[in-house]
C-alpha cells in the first residue's frame, strides 16, 4: 500500500513475459481502484527506447519509474511493463503504465513480438495511450516511432470495431524536444505522416475505407527538452496534467471520456490478467468476448460475496431465529429489506458489466437469497395457519348459542379464521417474491374442514352409540321375556320388537344430530347402524336361548305335560290320557326347538320353501317320537299319538328336508344359524331321554291312583247288595263255598272290568263307550279266562316247589304266595300298562318293568 500510495512501481509483466497476478490484485486494492467503480483512468505510454518516457511520466504524474542516468548514456532501463499510481492527479485515480521501449537493441529478433504484445495489452487496458516521440521525427520517412505506430494501428484494427457508441482510444502524441515550430504545424505534418502510415497498412475488407479517426481520437502535446529547458518542461507538464484531471482543474481539452465499455476497478486486475494470457499465447483478443468473460467471472464472484455477506449478517440470523419461534412482526418487509440490501450491494458493483451477464447472475443471487429466506417464510406461514386453526378450534369448542346449528357455527368460525389468516398474511409475505400462499391457505381450509368433520363425527358417533344402546336395551327387555315363554309367532314379534326399538332410538338420534348437516345417505347409514345394533342384541339373546335350548325344551314340555289347559297341575287321574298329553308336550317342545334353530324374519315376508321345510322337519321330530334319539321304537307314546292323527301335513312339508342327515339348514345363512342340524338332533335326543322319565313317573302315579280307586266296589253295587240281597249276603257269609265262589266271581269280574278299561271308554261318552265296551266284552272274557286258567295251571305246577320253599322260609313266604295268587287277576290289567311304559323307551325297559311291577305288587298288597 505504501508502495502504491508513495508512488512505488509494480512490475506487471516481467521481462520474460510473466504476469504478476497477485501483485496487480494487491495493487488495485491498495490504490483504491477496486472500489472506485469506473472512476479511474489507466494511462499507458509507448515509444522508442530511451526516449524519455519514464522522465515524462515521473514529472507528469509524480511516479517513480526508473529513469536512465543521463550521464551513463542511452541504454534501456525499462524491461516489461510497469505500473504506478499517479500522485499528482487527485481525481480520478490514475494508474500509469510504463512499457518497455519499442526499439530496444538488446532484445534482438524478439523485439517485434514483445512490442506487439505490449501494444495489444496497452490498447486493451488503457484509456489513454501516450505515444512518446521526438519532434524532429515528424515529417521524416524513417522516424523512430513509425514502426511502432504501424503496429498500434494493426493491433487496434483487431481489437476494436468502429461504432457510434464505442469509445475511441485516445491517442496522445507527445512531441519531445519541441522546436520553434508551432504545434499546429507539427500536427499538420504529423497527420500527413499518420495518413500515409494508415493507408500503408493492410486492413480487413470491411475497414478498407475506414478512416484512422474512426478508431482513434488523436490528441497532441509538445514538450520542451527536459535536459536543456527543464523549467519549461515542468511548466508544460503541469498544463498537460490538467487534461488528465477531472473536476475543477479540468478543461475542454480533457482526455477523460465516459464509456459504457469501461470495466469497473474491481475487474481491472482480472481483466489485465486475462488480456495478457491471451496476448501471451498469441491468440486473437476479442474484447467484447473478453468483457463478457470478465463480467461472468466477476458477477459470479460478486454474487458469492453478497450471498456470503447475507448469510453472515447478524440481522438476518436474528430474524430467522425469531421467525422459527413465533410470528415475527413485519417479517416479510424485514426479510425483503435484507434481501434488497444484498441485491443493492451486488447491483452497485455489477452495474458496469454487460447487462445480460449481470442480470443473469443477479437472478441467481435472488434465487439463492430466496432459497435462504423461504424456509423462514414457510415457518411463518405454518405458524399463521396454526394460529388461525387454534382460534377456530377454540371457538368451535365454546358453548353454542341457543338454536344455533353446528354447521352454521362451523361456517361462521371458518370464515373468521380465513379472514384472520388473510389479514396477517401481509405481515408474512415478502414483497417482490412470487411465493404462493395459496397452498397454505388451502391447507388451512382443509385443516378446518377436517376438524369440523372430526368434531361432527365425534358428536354423531356419541349420539349413535347412545341410540344403539337405547335400541339394545329396548330389544333386551322384550326379547328376554319372549324367549322365556316363546309364543308361536316368536320371530315376527321379535322382528316387531327390533323395529320398534330401532325406530324409537332413531327418532331420538335424528333429533340429537339435527343441525350437524347430515345428508340423507348419512342418516340412512345411522338408521342402518342402529338397526344392526338392535338386531345384534337380538342375536345375543337368540344365541343365549339356543345355548340353553335343552332346559327350555324341558320347561316347555313340562308346561304342557304337567299342567292342564287351566294351568293347574295334573294329578294323573286315570281319566288323564298320558299318551295324548305326552304327544302334545313333545309337539310344543319340537315347535320351540324349531324356533331356536335359526333366526327368522318378521314373518310378513313368506319364508322360503326351504326354510319352511326345515322348520317342519324339526317339528316332525315330535311326530316321529324318538326318531332323532336314534331309537327304532316307532310305537312310543309320542309316536302313537302321531299315529292316532298326527300332523301328516307336516310330514309332507318336511319330506323335502331330511333333518337326520342334514349338515346345514337349507336357505338359511350362516349368520342366522343358532343351532346346526346336528346340534338340534343332539338337543332333541337329550330332551327325549330326559322327558321319558317324567312320562314314566306320570304313568306310575296314574296307575297308583287307579289302583287306589279300585279298593272299593262302586257305591251302586254296594247299595244294591244291601237292599236286594241282605239275606243272601248273610247266607253266603255263613256258607264258605258261596263265599269262595263269590270272591272268585268278583275277582274275575274285576279283571274283566280292568281289561276292558271301562272308565277310559266311558270317559269318551256314554254311547261311544257302550259300543266300544260291547265289542271288547267277549275278547276280555276269553282273555281273562285264559289267563286265569294259565295262572291256575302254573300255580298247580309250582305248588310242590312253593310248599318246599314255604317250608324253608316260614310263614312270610306263604303270605307272599297268597299275595301272588290274590294279585293274579290284577296282573292281567297291569300288564297292559307295563307294555306301554316298556314301549315308551326301550332303553328303560328293564327298570320300568321292575318299577311298575313293584308298584303293582304294592297295589295288590293294599287290595288284599
Ligand atoms: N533530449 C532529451 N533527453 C531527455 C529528455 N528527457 C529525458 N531525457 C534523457 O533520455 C534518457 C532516457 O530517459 P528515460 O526517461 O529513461 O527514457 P526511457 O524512454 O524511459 O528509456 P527506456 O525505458 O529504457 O526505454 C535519459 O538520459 C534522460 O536524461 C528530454 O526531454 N530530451
Amino acid at each position: 500500500m505504501d508502495r502504491a500510495a508513495g508512488g512505488q512501481v509494480l512490475q506487471v509483466v516481467s521481462g520474460d513475459g510473466s504476469f504478476n497476478t497477485e501483485g496487480v490484485d494487491e495493487f488495485v486494492k491498495d490504490t483504491g481502484v477496486e472500489s472506485s467503480g469506473v472512476g479511474y483512468t489507466v494511462v499507458a505510454i509507448m515509444g522508442p527506447q530511451s526516449s524519455g518516457k519514464s522522465t515524462l511520466l515521473n514529472n507528469l504524474f509524480g511516479t517513480r519509474f526508473e529513469e536512465m542516468d543521463a550521464l551513463s548514456g542511452r541504454n534501456q532501463t525499462t524491461h516489461g511493463i510497469w505500473l504506478a499510481r499517479s500522485t499528482k492527479v487527485a481525481a480520478p485515480t490514475t494508474l500509469v503504465m510504463d512499457l518497455e521501449g519499442s526499439d530496444g537493441r538488446e532484445r534482438g529478433e524478439d523485439d517485434t513480438s514483445f512490442e506487439r504484445q505490449s501494444a495489444l495489452f496497452a490498447l486493451a487496458a488503457a484509456d489513454i495511450v501516450l505515444v512518446n516521440m521526438w519532434a524532429k521525427d515528424v515529417g521524416r520517412e524513417s522516424g523512430a516511432g513509425k514502426p511502432l505506430l504501424k503496429t498500434i494501428f494493426q493491433v487496434n484494427l483487431k481489437l476494436f470495431q468502429p461504432a457510434p457508441s464505442r469509445r475511441r482510444t485516445v491517442l496522445l502524441f507527445v512531441f519531445r524536444d519541441r522546436t520553434k515550430t508551432p504545434l499546429e504545424k507539427l500536427v499538420d505534418t504529423w497527420e500527413g505522416d499518420l495518413q500515409r502510415m494508415w493507408d500503408s497498412i493492410t486492413k480487413p475488407p470491411q475497414y478498407e475505407d475506414a478512416a484512422l479517426t474512426d478508431f482513434f481520437e488523436l490528441q497532441y502535446a509538445a514538450l520542451s527538452n527536459y535536459e536543456d529547458r527543464a523549467e519549461d518542461f515542468l511548466a508544460e507538464t503541469v498544463l498537460l496534467r490538467r487534461r488528465f484531471t477531472a473536476g475543477e482543474g479540468a478543461d475542454e481539452s480533457s482526455f477523460l471520456r465516459v464509456s459504457d465499455e469501461k470495466l469497473p476497478g474491481h475487474a481491472l486486475a482480472l481483466s489485465m490478467a486475462k488480456v495478457w494470457e491471451v496476448v501471451k499465447e498469441h491468440r486473437d483478443l476479442n474484447l467484447p468476448a473478453h468483457r463478457v468473460m470478465v463480467a461472468n467471472i466477476r458477477c459470479g464472484e460478486l454474487m458469492a460475496e453478497q450471498l456470503a455477506a447475507f448469510k453472515a449478517d447478524a440481522a438476518w440470523h436474528a430474524l430467522a431465529e425469531e421467525a422459527g419461534a413465533d410470528l415475527a412482526p413485519a417479517f416479510g418487509q424485514r426479510a425483503a429489506d435484507l434481501m434488497d440490501s444484498c441485491l443493492e450491494g451486488y447491483d452497485e458493483e455489477a452495474r458496469y458489466f454487460e447487462a445480460g451477464v449481470s442480470e443473469a447472475r443477479r437472478a441467481d443471487l435472488v434465487e439463492a437469497l430466496e432459497a435462504l429466506v423461504r424456509p423462514a417464510f414457510e415457518a411463518q406461514l405454518a405458524l399463521l395457519r396454526e394460529l388461525a386453526l387454534t382460534v377456530f378450534k377454540q371457538q368451535l369448542q365454546q358453548e353454542a348459542a341457543p338454536g344455533e346449528r353446528f354447521v352454521d357455527r362451523a361456517q361462521r368460525y371458518s370464515s373468521e379464521a380465513m379472514e384472520q389468516f388473510d389479514s396477517q398474511l401481509s405481515e408474512v409475505v415478502v414483497p417482490d417474491t412470487e411465493w404462493d400462499v395459496a397452498p397454505a391457505r388451502a391447507q388451512l381450509q382443509h385443516d378446518i374442514s377436517a376438524h369440523v368433520q372430526t368434531t361432527r363425527l365425534e358428536h354423531v358417533g356419541r349420539e349413535l352409540a347412545a341410540a344403539q344402546k337405547a335400541a339394545q336395551r329396548g330389544v333386551s327387555s322384550a326379547a328376554m321375556s319372549l324367549f322365556e315363554a316363546p309364543p308361536a309367532d316368536l320371530w315376527p314379534r321379535l322382528a316387531r320388537v327390533v323395529a320398534k326399538a330401532s325406530s324409537k332410538a332413531c327418532a331420538a338420534l335424528v333429533a340429537s344430530v339435527q343441525g350437524y348437516g347430515l345428508e340423507g345417505a348419512e342418516v340412512e347409514g345411522l338408521y342402518a347402524d342402529v338397526a344392526a345394533a338392535a338386531r345384534s342384541q337380538l342375536l345375543v339373546h337368540a344365541h343365549e336361548a339356543a345355548n340353553t335350548a335343552l332346559s327350555r325344551l324341558k320347561d316347555r314340555f313340562n308346561q304342557v305335560f304337567q299342567r292342564d289347559e287351566h294351568g293347574m297341575p295334573r294329578t294323573w287321574q286315570p281319566s288323564v290320557d298320558i299318551t295324548a298329553v305326552t304327544a302334545a308336550g313333545r309337539r310344543a317342545a319340537a315347535q320351540l326347538l324349531s324356533q331356536l334353530c335359526f333366526v327368522r324374519g318378521d314373518g310378513e315376508a313368506p319364508a322360503s320353501a326351504a326354510v319352511a321345510a326345515a322348520e317342519a322337519a324339526v317339528q316332525q321330530l315330535a311326530e316321529d317320537g324318538g326318531g332323532a334319539s336314534g331309537g327304532t321304537s316307532g310305537s312310543t307314546a309320542a309316536g302313537a299319538a302321531a299315529g292316532g292323527g298326527g300332523r301328516r301335513g307336516g310330514e309332507a312339508e318336511a319330506s323335502s328336508f331330511d333333518l337326520l342327515s342334514a349338515a346345514e339348514w337349507p336357505g338359511v345363512g350362516d349368520e342366522d344359524v343358532l343351532l346346526t342340524p346336528a346340534q338340534a338332533r343332539s338337543t332333541w335326543r337329550q330332551f327325549m331321554s330326559d322327558s321319558t322319565f317324567s312320562v314314566q313317573q306320570a304313568l306310575a302315579t296314574q296307575q297308583a291312583n287307579r289302583a287306589a280307586q279300585n279298593r272299593l266296589p262302586p257305591l251302586w253295587a254296594m247299595a244294591a247288595m244291601v237292599v236286594l240281597g241282605f239275606n243272601e249276603f248273610m247266607a253266603v257269609l255263613y256258607n264258605p263255598l258261596w263265599l269262595l265262589f263269590l270272591l272268585l266271581a268278583f275277582l274275575f269280574a274285576r279283571t274283566v272290568y280292568l281289561e276292558m278299561d271301562v272308565e277310559a271308554e266311558m270317559a269318551r261318552g256314554l254311547l261311544p263307550g257302550s259300543i266300544a265296551l260291547s265289542s271288547k266284552f267277549m275278547p276280555a272274557i276269553r282273555k281273562v279266562t285264559r289267563h286265569t286258567f294259565d295262572s291256575a295251571k302254573t300255580f298247580l305246577q309250582d305248588a310242590p316247589e312253593e310248599s318246599n320253599t314255604s317250608n324253608n322260609n316260614g310263614n312270610s313266604n306263604g303270605g307272599g304266595g297268597g299275595v301272588r295268587r290274590g294279585g293274579g287277576a290284577a296282573d292281567a290289567g297291569l300288564r297292559s300298562r307295563r307294555r306301554e311304559v316298556e314301549m315308551t323307551d326301550a332303553s328303560h325297559d328293564t327298570g320300568t318293568a321292575l318299577h311298575v311291577g313293584t308298584e303293582a305288587t304294592t297295589s295288590s298288597r293294599k287290595d288284599n
